[in-house]
């Protein structure tokens, strides 16, 4: 097998990470256009690390805007294999308090404005998305909570919300109810889509940062508090993911899931009738069965 690189997204209130050896801040380009920022490699615990502030530093990408396929495309490129990603999320569940952090395991996608695919006509393809997160790499951010003191609850659903307002009572109603939903964010889609599409491992970690707008002993959303939570977590936030590489250790077989695999019998379009110019932007993400 070959070398396991990590890869960290960081979200709101996550810009850098310390604590890199060789740290370097590279510009990549990809087919998709730019990345959110530059992405910054080293190595942490002896094994290689790519990480990626998802809204840029100084926050300048909407939710919306984020470029979700050029980042996982220049994650890939620089040969990440196991990727993991850290974001503000509200609470629909008393028990996930914030400052919590929810190991998330099942998305509901609700974005309806951004790009979800790398494939299109010219070479379609229909990856399987059942089970979107990865559960090796998983298994290895309990291992790295539990090393480095951190609460963490070992699953979750992730409402995926266009925004970029919250929620209206109703809806956060709605989605905490019939609809099982145990947390809310703006970004983990089409992230986790994309990142399956690439083939790579997955697992989003949730950082609870509020009660949505449903608690009645808490008021709506306010990025104010959000921030304030941010930063009193951030810490532990940090303290995780230098945990990571220990806890994951040398990529030993192919993933058990099939992460690695997903394109395998994926891609639809006949070889002689596939888009040339598409399948050249694939190179990074599809290469492999290409
Ligand atoms: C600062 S509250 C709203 C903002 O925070 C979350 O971002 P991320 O998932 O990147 O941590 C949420 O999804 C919104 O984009
Ligand atoms: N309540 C909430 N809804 C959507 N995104 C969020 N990010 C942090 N808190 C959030």
């Amino acid at each position: 097998m070959g070398d396991t690189i990590i890869g960290i997204i960081g979200g709101s209130g996550v810009y850098e990470i310390d604590g890199l050896e060789d740290a370097e801040w590279q510009v990549v380009d990809t087919p998709w256009g730019p990345p959110s920022d530059a992405l910054l490699t080293g190595r942490l615990g002896g094994m290689r690390v790519v990480f990626l502030p998802r809204h840029g530093r100084g926050h300048v990408h909407s939710p919306s805007d984020v470029p979700y396929r050029a980042n996982i495309d220049a994650l890939k490129r620089l040969g990440v294999t196991d990727l993991v990603s850290v974001s503000a999320c509200g609470s629909f569940r008393e028990e996930m308090a914030p400052g919590d952090f929810v190991l998330v395991d099942q998305f509901i996608d609700r974005t309806v404005a951004r790009p979800k695919s790398f494939f299109a006509s010219g070479c379609v393809a229909h990856v399987s998305l059942a089970h979107p997160t990865c559960d090796r790499l998983r298994g290895a951010v309990t291992r790295a909570a539990e090393a480095a003191g951190v609460t963490l609850h070992a699953r979750g659903t992730y409402l995926a919300m266009e925004g970029p307002q919250f929620s209206t009572l109703a809806e956060s109603e709605m989605y905490r109810g019939h609809w099982g939903a145990d947390v809310i964010g703006m970004t983990n889609m089409p992230e986790a889509r994309l990142a399956r599409e690439a083939e790579l491992c997955y697992a989003p970690i949730a950082m609870v940062t509020d009660y949505d707008c449903w608690h009645e002993a808490h008021g709506a959303v306010d990025v104010a508090e959000v921030i304030r939570v941010l930063t009193a977590n951030a810490s532990a936030a940090k303290a995780l993911v230098k945990a990571l590489p220990g806890a994951l250790g040398a990529r030993e077989t192919p993933c058990p899931a099939g992460c690695d695999r997903a394109l395998e019998h994926a891609i639809m379009t006949a070889p002689t009738m596939r888009d040339a110019a598409l399948v050249e932007k694939l190179d990074a993400v599809a290469g492999r069965v290409l």
